[in-house]
């Protein structure tokens, strides 16, 4: 049976539905924001005058340390992703995220699909990614 964790400390859901999920030997892991447990976001900046800031790398740093702290409360961690899926609401964004992506990861490192989307479920989001795991069960 496939089982369902919600992570102490990371950002409650906006839905029915586990921050990660074990199936076998893989973690499936749901899809990750800056957004943090008091539901504010890293990566933003709002001046005296209201305009807003958002800086992709900042958001890039949250999201991939998101994922390190749920796969660490499933016994895993970013050593183990195989594979990667990111949605950016804008492709200028892209070197970016390109940069800061390249601190944690090589070639060596989890396949990744970078896709641009229309929106997501908040304006402040520049990126969220979502990611799979190989961990086998004898190691928990
Ligand atoms: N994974 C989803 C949203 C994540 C949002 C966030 O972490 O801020 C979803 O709605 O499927």
């Amino acid at each position: 049976m496939a089982k369902g964790i919600r992570v102490p400390g990371k950002a409650t859901p906006r839905g029915r539905f586990p921050h990660v999920k074990r199936a076998g030997d893989f973690l499936y892991v749901s899809g990750t924001s800056c957004r943090r447990h008091d539901d504010t976001f890293v990566g933003v900046e709002v001046d005296k005058y209201g305009a807003t800031n958002l800086d992709i790398r900042a958001q890039t740093r949250a999201v991939i340390e998101n994922i390190g702290d749920i796969l660490k409360a499933a016994g895993g961690s970013l050593a183990d992703l195989v594979q990667i899926t990111t949605y950016l609401v804008n492709m200028n964004d892209f070197k970016g995220y390109n940069e800061v992506y390249a601190e944690f990861f090589d070639e060596e490192g989890p396949t990744r699909t970078t896709v641009a989307v229309h929106q997501l479920p908040h304006p402040h989001l520049l990126i969220e990614m979502q990611a799979v795991a190989y961990h086998p069960q004898e190691r928990s």
